[in-house]
């Protein structure tokens, strides 16, 4: 058997598209516009290229983009008056610090710092709480692409044994609770999990965000099972020539899509849809902070 492979790109211009409707409706009936306001500290060349597409995406679906790059030595103090004024601004709906920032700033205390209904990667500790606890929260951009996936993949989630491997605050957790309130039976297996092997073979859904390269084998998926790989690792790449590099995933794909019923690649797979739902997350954003009603198709 040939997994079906999952084209996220292409989904993603389905959720930009319901993004654009929505973006206009609100500039139509409201004189609205939604606005992002993305901040980046330092010249990291790949963190730079990542705004610059999120900007550029953000445009092309009609909304305002408000780009702040910052040096890499301002002060915590210089970012947090900036962050006050985009809470403050009624034209940002959604405000996004560009990780990783350098040390001598504290990514916790960043995201404590933006007003929680602007904080469009879902990450402040209110959002969790809100997802954790049932309530209408921003979810993280990741995980609620990937469930969004899912969704359109499989149709009703529920009962199926999904296996989410990774913990963080940023995708594995979120991700568990989006998947726990579709009804999936969830376990969260991480890096000391006693038989990773075993209990990945159990799962009808299986999520792989750990942060290392191919490290889920073919062997490990249940005939039939649907993969979702949210691994982003570069390794070199000596057949393309020297010193030159790659992306892959956390699963081997070589292997997996031979027995796995759906799988997504990297590139080309969950990367595209985490943007889109950045835009979704600040188009919710705009219609939570005027009263209006949740946008359809673009929240969990
Ligand atoms: N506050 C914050 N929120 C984030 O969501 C956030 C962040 N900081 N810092 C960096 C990471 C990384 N990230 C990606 C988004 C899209 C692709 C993406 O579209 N990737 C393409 C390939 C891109 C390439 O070729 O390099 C793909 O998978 O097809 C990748 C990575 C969001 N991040």
């Amino acid at each position: 058997m040939s997994a079906d492979i999952l084209d996220g790109k292409a989904f993603a211009a389905t959720i930009r598209a319901r993004v654009a409707g929505h973006v206009t409706r609100l500039k139509d009936s409201h004189g609205i516009t939604p606005g992002l306001a993305v901040v980046l500290v330092g010249e990291d060349p790949a963190s730079e290229v990542y705004v610059r597409n999120k900007g550029i995406a953000t445009v092309e679906t009609g909304m305002n983009s408000f780009e702040h790059k910052l040096p890499a030595e301002t002060p915590e103090a210089d970012l947090y008056a900036l962050i006050d004024r985009l809470n403050a601004d009624p034209a940002v709906h959604g405000i996004l610090v560009q990780f990783p920032v350098p040390a001598h700033l504290s990514e916790r205390d960043i995201v404590a710092r933006i007003a929680p209904e602007k904080d469009v990667d879902g990450l402040s500790v209110i959002n969790a709480g809100l997802l954790a606890s049932g309530q209408n929260a921003m979810a993280s951009c990741t995980p609620l692409g990937c469930l969004m996936l899912l969704r359109e993949t499989l149709g009703d989630l529920t009962g199926k044994d999904a296996v989410v491997i990774g913990r963080s605050n940023l995708v594995g957790k979120p991700m568990a609770q989006l998947l726990l309130r579709d009804s999936c039976t969830v376990t969260i297996a991480h890096s000391r999990t006693k038989d990773l092997a075993e209990t990945v073979r159990r799962a009808d859904i299986v999520v792989a965000a750990v942060g290392r390269a191919q490290m889920v084998p073919g062997d490990w998926i249940k005939p039939g099972a649907c993969v979702i790989d949210v691994g982003i690792n570069r390794i070199p790449a000596p057949e393309k020539g020297e010193g030159k590099t790659r992306l892959v995933g956390d699963v081997d794909f070589a292997s997996a899509r031979e027995v796995a019923g759906h799988i997504t690649p990297v590139p080309g797979g969950v990367g595209p849809l985490t943007i889109a739902c950045l835009l979704a997350n600040t188009v919710t954003a705009c219609c939570r902070i005027h009263g209006l009603d949740e946008p359809e198709g673009l929240t969990a």
